[in-house]
């Protein structure tokens, strides 16, 4: 059964502010290119981009599936269920949808495959939570049945309102997708580990110094 992944990326220039303490603005864009092919080659075929950002679509458009943002829709919310809406009217979505944030360094083809064997089924909602509380996965198993509210601490939110629904709220300990890059510390977290800095995102980090700068901040 294929799962359509919708990946919302942010505008470059606006992406991954919680990092300005720690990287350039033109670096804080790379990353954010950088985990946005990341999450985009992990969906493959099953990925929709959506965005507004020329150089995300130039760099996406041709390899995978890329929505523009709808410029009479505000905020990441509203841009979200328009969409869905789209995907729902042309028969890309029918009864499951993947929503996955775009700054997931870890997240590999295999990562998605796990989690929606988590699905148990109609009326499943599969949820996983970023440090910071937010949500960085949701698989709603149907979309549609109720508002999202992506900003600080959705994961809360989402649940609650999918429970309210009636449907059923699964918390995936899947670690691969719980690991976002907002704080330093996240990038710290990355750098941890063998396995992080082997990613595309970990590999730039260590090329351009980012764990000696978070060393000298440490002292
Ligand atoms: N298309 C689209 N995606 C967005 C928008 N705002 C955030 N996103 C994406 O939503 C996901 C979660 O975003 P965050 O990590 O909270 O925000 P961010 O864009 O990195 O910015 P910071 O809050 O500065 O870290 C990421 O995949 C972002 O690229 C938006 O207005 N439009
Ligand atoms: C804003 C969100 O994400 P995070 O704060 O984890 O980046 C969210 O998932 O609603």
């Amino acid at each position: 059964m294929t799962l359509p992944v919708l990946i919302p990326v942010n505008r470059l220039e606006q992406a991954k502010g919680r990092l300005a303490p720690l990287l350039t603005e033109a670096e804080r864009e790379e990353l954010a290119l950088i985990t946005a092919e990341t999450v985009a080659h992990a969906a493959g075929a099953d990925a929709v981009i959506l965005t507004a950002d020329p150089r995300v679509i130039e760099r996406m458009a041709g390899r995978y599936r890329v929505l523009a943002e709808d410029p009479a829709v505000h905020g990441l919310n509203g841009q979200l269920e328009r969409a869905i809406a789209r995907l729902q009217a042309d028969g890309t979505v029918a009864d499951r949808l993947l929503i996955l944030h775009a700054d997931l360094p870890l997240v590999r083809g295999w990562t998605i495959a796990t989690l929606a064997e988590e699905d148990d089924g109609p009326g499943c909602v599969v949820m996983v939570r970023s440090a910071d509380g937010g949500t960085n996965a949701m698989l709603l198993h149907p979309p549609g049945r109720f508002r999202l509210a992506y900003g600080p601490g959705s994961f809360e939110r989402h649940a609650a309102a999918a429970r309210a629904a009636g449907l059923r709220v699964v918390e995936s300990p899947n670690r691969e997708l719980q690991l976002d890059l907002d704080t330093p510390a996240d990038v710290a977290a990355l750098l941890a580990t063998a396995r992080g800095q082997q990613t595309a995102a970990g590999h730039y980090l260590l090329a351009i110094g980012a764990d000696r700068r978070l060393a000298a901040a440490q002292t």
